[in-house]
């Protein structure tokens, strides 16, 4: 197995609360790994920490590979249109056109290419926060509660998508409060480690 993403002995201090420690993982091609556990058990943090955006207070990340990441912010210019904020981050990610219309397709977000950002629901939004991750072709995807405010349409889309990722080649890291649905799917509890 080729590991994308690892984590060795990772501690979390957010503020000055020891959040959780002695936590490792790995992630493979294919893999999947849910991190479950109650509100404030650190899936979030775990995610920022597997991102670069938080550091370890003990033990190591690697990354492997590119990252893709949805947090709670869905990092798009809120004043120009869908199409164009995608295209932005396509231009950065250093990926082409085909893979944004690709991506869109993939989260039904065609007939919205022309509205701005602000104007899209919370639902849309979360689809096209999810549509940049596909376009971006980062083999790791790092997902914090991606489904929030998603339909059921919208929730088989992703879960689609990440199945899609999977047999590409990809791995996902999702902190959700919920399993999705998504199938041959590794679980950590977090609240084992508060
Ligand atoms: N910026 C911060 N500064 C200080 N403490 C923080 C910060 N962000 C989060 N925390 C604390 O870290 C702990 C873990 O938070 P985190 O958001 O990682 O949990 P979570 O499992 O994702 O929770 P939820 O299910 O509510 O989203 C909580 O006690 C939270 O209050």
């Amino acid at each position: 197995m080729t590991e994308l993403l690892r984590l060795d002995g990772v501690a979390c201090i957010r503020g000055d609360r020891l959040v959780f420690e002695g936590l490792s993982l790995a992630l493979g091609r294919g893999e999947a790994l849910w991190l479950r556990g109650p509100n404030g058990a650190g899936k979030s943090s775990l995610i920022r920490l597997a991102a670069g955006l938080l550091r370890p207070a003990a033990g190591t990340v690697t990354r492997r590979e590119r990252i893709a990441l949805i947090d709670e912010a869905a990092a798009l210019d809120t004043e120009l249109p869908l199409r164009k904020a995608l295209d932005f981050w396509a231009r950065v990610d250093t990926v082409d056109g085909p893979a944004v219309t690709r991506a869109m397709d993939d989260m039904a977000l065609a007939s919205l290419a022309e509205v701005p950002v602000s104007m899209l629901s919370t639902g849309q939004r979360k689809r096209a926060a999810m549509a940049r991750v596909i376009a971006s072709c980062a083999p790791i995807w790092l997902l914090d509660e991606p489904a929030n405010g998603m339909d059921d349409a919208a929730q088989a889309r992703l879960v689609a998508g990440i199945a899609k990722h999977r047999a590409n080649g990809g791995a996902v890291l999702l902190a959700s409060h919920f399993a999705l649905g998504i199938s041959d799917l590794a679980e950590i509890d977090m609240g084992a480690f508060v």
